[in-house]
């Protein structure tokens, strides 16, 4: 399994520049959610990373640039899940799914046993079995979201990039995607990134924050270090007050004037 660094990373879209020399690096097996306020970056940044925008900067796995891996290998490194996916009309769930095997399959492309074992196991896991045969456009919002997941999981990468994972699911679907990802951030090292707007299952969940604002860097840190009210109203310009849980995870809310 592998570590991600990002090294001076600028991007943006035609003359603008959106995100200005970001520079983290994330441990094998280790979870970073990057957060931040609307437009602040941080989709921008995940794109930047999996090469989807125009950037300059170094982005390496395991210290070998990515740039030079073919798109083979990068898709066996880094697996991504975007926020606003295009999904591809007419295919069921399960064939949906198995697109994520693509990287691994042999030389004729067909996939075997091992390949629909794991399509099977995600899908299970993300309560999709229900829905396996059933073409995506007619799945609602939060169970194309499980799908485009699903996919991503499914690809097995060393490295797992979700934009807003949890928009549109529902609280138990949103804990039993987070608890799978940490599954397989624990039993087989897989290096999570993720972007969160909730800042309280950030904070559970991830081991780092980096918040972004304005393409920069504004801090990182644990999430308690990240999590201060003071920080927050800089930032988001939000009235919060930071509690905290029985495990002692920082838990956001916000207090009404
Ligand atoms: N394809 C694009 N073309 C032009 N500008 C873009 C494009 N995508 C994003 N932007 C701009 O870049 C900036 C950063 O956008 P980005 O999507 O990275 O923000 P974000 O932090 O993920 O926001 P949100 O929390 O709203 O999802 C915004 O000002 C946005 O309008």
């Amino acid at each position: 399994m592998s570590s991600l660094t990002v090294r001076h990373l600028t991007a943006g879209y035609g003359k603008d520049v959106v995100l200005s020399s970001v520079s983290t690096s994330v441990d094998t097996g280790s979870w970073l959610s990057i957060i931040g306020p609307n437009g602040s970056g941080k989709s921008t940044l995940l794109k930047a990373v999996v090469g989807i925008a125009r950037h300059t900067g170094d982005v390496l796995v395991d210290e070998q640039p990515l740039r030079t891996l073919g798109r083979r290998a990068r898709a066996r490194r880094l697996g991504y899940a975007p926020q606003i996916p295009q999904l591809p009309v007419g295919l069921t769930v399960t064939d949906y799914v198995l697109l994520g095997r693509t990287p691994h399959l042999g030389l004729l492309g067909h996939e075997g046993p091992a390949d629909l074992a794991v399509v099977h196991d995600v899908v299970n896991r993300l309560d999709l079995d229900h829905l396996a045969s059933r073409p995506l456009a007619t799945l609602s919002g939060g169970e194309r979201q499980r799908a485009v997941l699903a996919r991503a999981l499914a690809q097995q990468a060393d490295v797992l990039l979700l934009d807003e994972p949890t928009t549109g699911l529902d609280v138990g679907h949103a804990q039993a995607l987070l608890d799978l990802v940490d599954e397989l951030r624990r039993e087989h090292g897989t290096t999570v990134v993720t972007t969160l707007h909730d800042l309280t299952l950030a904070a559970q969940y991830a081991a780092r924050l980096l918040l972004l604002d304005n393409g920069t860097v504004a801090a990182e840190g644990e999430p308690t270090s990240v999590l201060t009210p003071k920080t927050l109203a800089e930032h988001y310009d939000a009235r919060v007050t930071v509690l905290h849980a029985p495990d002692g995870s920082p838990v956001v809310t916000p207090v009404r004037d």
